[in-house]
């Protein structure tokens, strides 16, 4: 049986008077990709932000590998393993696409207390820094585009580099809030096999946000759909498409139409 990597548990969130979340549970196991699904305003990106460490939530635990988080930082558990990517890509528009990567391998040298981290006096990366920045290009498809500044990029293309500057952290599992969102068809596509490859490449567990069928139905092992700040299934894709519950919340949405 696979071990439990990501775990929460009767998480509740309000904004002020708003109950965001209701007391939501949810395991992920290492190794699988979870998709979390629902209605927009059901609470999935509160929810994303909970267990990435962005939101306090105000009862309730969260554990990542073993140890309980809940009221550690974001960048405690990106030192732990959570690598995260944004809806709108956060990349450094100025630099070059390799200088992105480069900033993330050294930070996480620097987290670690990797001897090889930077030392204030170097103005130049090291040769391994860069080999190693220019491996993560190469594993995202960019490498052609390390010297272009990132401003430069397409919306496809950014999300790459986002990916690439997650990557730099080697990181246990990706949390990935609505990669495709704003992209045409085909980067839509594209980035759906570009989170397949990286998956199979290095055993990475994914949690995500979607609001593509097609590409949660492409990619997903185990759904979550959550309503009104409340879990209502959890399963793999033809135990959610069975669902009753589920079909009366996306009755004449997408979910059925994207599968024609
Ligand atoms: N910072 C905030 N302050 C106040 N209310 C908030 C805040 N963030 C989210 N909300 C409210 O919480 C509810 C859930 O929002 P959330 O963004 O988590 O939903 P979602 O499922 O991700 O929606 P979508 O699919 O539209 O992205 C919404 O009613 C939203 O208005």
């Amino acid at each position: 049986m696979m071990s439990t990597l990501l775990s929460i548990a009767d998480i509740r969130k309000s904004y002020g008077a708003l109950e965001v979340l209701k007391g939501v549970t949810l395991d992920v196991a290492e190794g699988e990709t979870f998709a979390i699904i629902g209605p927009n305003g059901a609470g999935k990106t509160t929810l994303f932000r909970v267990m990435t460490g962005e939101a306090p939530c105000n009862a309730g635990t969260v554990r990542y590998a073993g140890r309980d988080v809940t009221r550690a930082p974001a960048f405690e558990r990106v030192r732990l393993g959570m690598g995260r990517t944004f809806q709108v890509a956060r990349i450094f528009p100025d630099f070059t696409v390799e200088e992105n990567v480069i900033v993330a391998v050294e930070a996480r040298r620097s987290s670690r207390g990797d001897a090889a981290a930077p030392r204030w006096f170097q103005t130049r990366p090291r040769a391994d820094v860069r080999a190693e920045a220019m491996e993560q290009l190469e594993r995202v498809g960019l490498a052609d585009k390390a010297a272009s500044d990132a401003r430069f990029l397409s919306h496809g293309d950014k999300k790459r580099l986002e990916f690439a500057i997650a990557l730099a952290g080697r990181p246990k599992i990706l949390m990935l809030d609505e990669p495709t969102a704003g992209m045409s068809p085909a980067d839509r596509m594209a980035t759906a096999e570009l989170i397949r490859r990286l998956r199979g490449e290095s055993g990475l567990t994914v949690v995500m946000t979607e609001h593509d069928m097609d590409v949660i139905f492409g990619l997903a092992n185990r759904i979550f759909v959550m309503n009104h700040g409340e879990p209502i299934a959890c399963g793999t894709l033809d135990e959610i498409r069975a669902n009753p519950t589920v079909q009366e919340v996306y009755l004449g949405k997408e979910m059925y139409g994207a599968e024609g």
